[in-house]
């Protein structure tokens, strides 16, 4: 016994100041592990901004972006934090006031001085992309066009930021920049993922974009992306005079054409009557010299089927210089893949409550949204734009055509269709793909990313700490008493 207790005194691992300072030393091991993990992240993540203005024929939008100045060539990570509707009506609204075009802007801009911290605003750069509003005025009067830029030019050089230009861009380039927005949004570039098609349809035109494998032949339909390491062969088109409003005026245009004063249109709800004029646009010549104020008085029949027949007219689809049209002698390949369908085809699609039923289901909607009288509707969204209310018959219609019979979209890959407004915090639409492009934030090579992200790696050193501490203590339990137990055995 007494041997015994020599032996345990001799040991040094059964004093219980030798067992403390183990356990001090695993636990200090863990705390300067996770220590030092945590103090090699970044201080405080500090944030660099963009602003873009997307000059529509309708109205104007200011976006705010933000995204982690360390980590401004990594994809994904510029979101949308906020987002301005300017009042009133578009740009190209101002060319008989031109003066007041940049004022416009003011309310807007105001707010993003505030949202942007102070010490960024000298680096924060601002674009203007004013889209088919603008490209329909430079037609009609290309100087006055110009003096619409210069005045929103003049105004925004008035603020604190850093001013990139106010331009109208092409509609190449629109549909271009709303296909790298959703697919950066849904992270396809990163990923290396099939890429969605994008559908974006204004007041004045509508863009179709999409990866094709077919051949696309006519060269001002193709352009050629590398981003983040792989090619991208994108067939993409502008319609002018294809936005909602423009539509519209062709689908009245062409009911005008036997000269009557009087417009029964079944794109229009029963009980609607309305005093009208055409006025003469790019979109819709003068049919007749000396015309171009057409005055004539707009009352609805309320019938979806024969609003169709209507709205096919204004497509033409027996002229085709191509081995495939869409419409109006436009070359476009089968459409393939998922699809996202944003600005007007959402706001359309969603008030007619049309985002996730078949073709067929929103063909039989639209016949008994369109034959309730004007009366009723009126009655049942008190709250909505009466412009608005009184064009979705119309609109719900010119979307299910042109998707259909313009695109060539079928019953069966309708649901490859998604109506979508936003994706994650940020609005669907060609500023944001506008920005990563001027800005260089999409690199074509992948960049080298560490092996682990940052998170992983605190985990996984924290884990072998334990891991180590646990073999300490399993250490002690094994060795430290058969160590006794030979000395007996030899003793
Ligand atoms: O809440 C809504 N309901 C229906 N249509 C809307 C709503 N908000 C915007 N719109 C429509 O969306 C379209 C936006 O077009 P935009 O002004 O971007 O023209 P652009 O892209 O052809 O230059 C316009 O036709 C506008 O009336
Ligand atoms: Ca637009």
């Amino acid at each position: 016994m007494a041997e015994q207790r020599e032996m345990k005194e001799k040991n040094p691992w059964h004093r219980p100041v030798i067992i403390c300072i183990t356990v001090f030393i695993a636990m200090g091991v863990i705390t300067l592990v996770a220590m030092a993990v945590v103090q090699n992240k970044p201080l405080h993540q500090k944030y660099k901004y963009g602003i873009v203005l997307d000059a529509g024929s309708s109205h104007t939008s200011v976006y705010i972006y933000e995204w982690p100045a360390e980590k401004e060539n990594n994809t994904g990570m510029v979101r949308q934090t906020h987002a301005c509707n300017v009042k009133g009506k578009g740009i190209s609204s101002y060319a008989w006031n031109i003066s007041y075009a940049g004022m416009s802007l003011r309310e807007c801009m105001e707010e993003a001085k505030e949202k942007i911290p102070v010490w960024r605003h000298p680096e924060t750069p601002v674009y203007l992309g004013a889209t088919a509003g603008m490209r329909l005025l430079r037609m009609f009067n290309a100087a006055v066009s110009d003096q619409v830029l210069s005045s929103v030019e003049r105004f925004l050089q008035t603020y604190p930021f850093l001013y990139q230009g106010a331009r109208i861009i092409s509609g190449q380039e629109e549909g271009a920049y709303g296909w790298i927005t959703v697919n950066y949004l849904n992270g396809n570039f990163r990923k290396a993922l099939t890429t969605m098609g994008a559908l974006d349809l204004g007041g004045a035109s509508t863009q179709i974009t999409f990866v094709s494998k077919q051949e696309v032949e006519s060269e001002e339909n193709s352009m050629l992306f590398r981003l983040y390491g792989n090619d991208y062969h994108v067939y993409t088109h502008s319609f002018l005079c294809y936005g909602k409003d423009q539509a519209l005026k062709l689908a009245l245009a062409k009911q005008l054409q036997t000269g009557e004063s009087q417009l029964r249109d079944p794109c229009f709800h029963p009980g609607y009557i309305e005093q009208k004029s055409l006025a003469s646009s790019p979109c819709v010549p003068e049919t007749r010299p000396h015309d171009s104020e057409r005055t004539f008085t707009h009352t609805g029949t309320g019938n979806a089927s024969l609003c169709q027949e209507v709205v096919k007219r204004i497509f033409n689809f027996t002229h085709c210089p191509w081995g495939r049209c869409s419409f109006n002698g436009v070359f476009q390949p089968p459409v393939e893949g998922q699809f996202g369908a944003f600005s007007a085809f959402y706001f359309v699609m969603n008030f007619l409550n049309l985002t996730s039923d078949s073709l067929e289901q929103s063909k039989l909607k639209m016949d008994h949204y369109c034959s309730t009288p004007w009366a009723e509707i009126k009655q049942r969204y008190p709250s909505v734009k009466q412009k608005y209310l009184a064009e979705y018959c119309f609109s719900g219609t010119y979307i299910l055509t042109l998707l259909e019979n313009g695109y060539n979209f079928t019953s069966e890959n309708w649901k490859d269709i998604q109506f979508i407004k936003k994706i994650g915090d940020s609005d669907a639409g060609w500023t944001l793909g506008y920005m990563l492009n001027l800005t260089n934030m999409i690199p074509a090579e992948a960049p080298d990313e560490p092996p682990l992200p940052h998170g992983g790696y605190v985990a996984i050193m924290v884990l072998f700490s334990l891991f180590i501490f646990i073999l300490f203590l399993l250490a002690y339990k094994l060795f430290g008493r058969p160590v006794c137990n030979a000395n007996k055995q030899i003793i």
